[in-house]
């Protein structure tokens, strides 16, 4: 699967599934790789063609260093889609995924059909949860901060229930490369694009998890509001419901995408 390059930085990027059928893009949450996507492969990629990739900084995308921003992370989804010859596509990114989702739907209009913004927030109106992270994260690495984000990530009712996916979940975020993880939650400390929201045209959907700390409810909404047309489906699930609430989070997304 090709490693495509965005302006010097190798991202990692996989294509499967439908050829010739519409494309749908995922987009990983701070933390994660492109295996987090996992759950919804199998029903996606008998409908769609699919492309996953690791955002810089995470799984085998490169480590440039930071810092990193919104529009970076975007500028590298309009690499992957030059690169790979493709004009337009849809999209599905949870949490950090859904910023940049956010950023391509205000500023690439032209390259997006219909937008799912799961699990995301457009705005922290206070960094010092982020601030905190990047400087237990500067002390002890990410092994320090992995209880409690694992924590925000499944409910202590799927953990309890799911302690393998649970444990993978986690082996996931202890490997990410520290350097990326804490060039993005830089960027995620000054995140504010309030001002995007009314740019956006494309259909949109949000998913919140009903039990989600991280980006709450309230930042589902706000979302939400500032899209022009924008609907909202509630899961029972913390941040990453894709996981967490798997064939529910599968059926809200191909509902959207074949709605006419
Ligand atoms: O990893 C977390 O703690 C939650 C999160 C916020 C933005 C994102 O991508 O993940």
């Amino acid at each position: 699967m090709p490693m495509i390059n965005a302006d010097g930085c190798l991202l990692n990027v996989q294509v499967e599934g439908r050829d010739g059928g519409p494309t749908l893009m995922l987009s990983n949450s701070l933390g994660c790789t492109l295996q987090m996507w996992e759950p919804q492969m199998r029903a996606l990629t008998q409908m769609f063609r699919v492309i996953r990739y690791d955002r810089r900084g995470h799984g085998k995308s490169g480590v440039p260093p930071g810092p990193y921003s919104m529009e970076r992370f975007g500028r590298d989804v309009l690499a992957i889609l030059d690169d790979l010859n493709i004009e337009k596509v849809h999209w599905c990114g949870l949490s950090m995924g859904g910023m940049v989702g956010q950023w391509l739907g205000a500023n690439a209009p032209e390259r997006f059909g219909k937008l799912i913004l799961a699990n995301t927030a457009c705005y922290y109106p206070d960094p010092t949860n982020w601030l905190n992270r990047i400087k237990a994260v500067k002390e002890g690495g990410i092994a320090a901060v992995a209880d409690t984000v694992i924590a925000g990530w499944l409910t202590a009712d799927f953990r309890e229930r799911e302690p393998q996916t649970t444990a993978n979940m986690k082996a996931m975020l202890t490997a990410s490369p520290v350097e990326g993880y804490l060039a993005c939650c830089e960027a995620l400390s000054t995140l504010d694009q309030r001002a995007l929201l009314p740019k956006i045209k494309s259909p949109t959907l949000v998913i919140v998890g009903r039990q989600d700390m991280a980006t709450p409810v309230s930042a589902g909404e706000m979302i939400r509001s500032g899209i022009p047309g924008a609907s909202m489906t509630l899961l029972d699930a913390a941040h990453i419901s894709n996981v967490e609430q798997s064939h529910a989070f599968t059926e809200a997304v191909v509902g959207f995408l074949t709605q006419r």
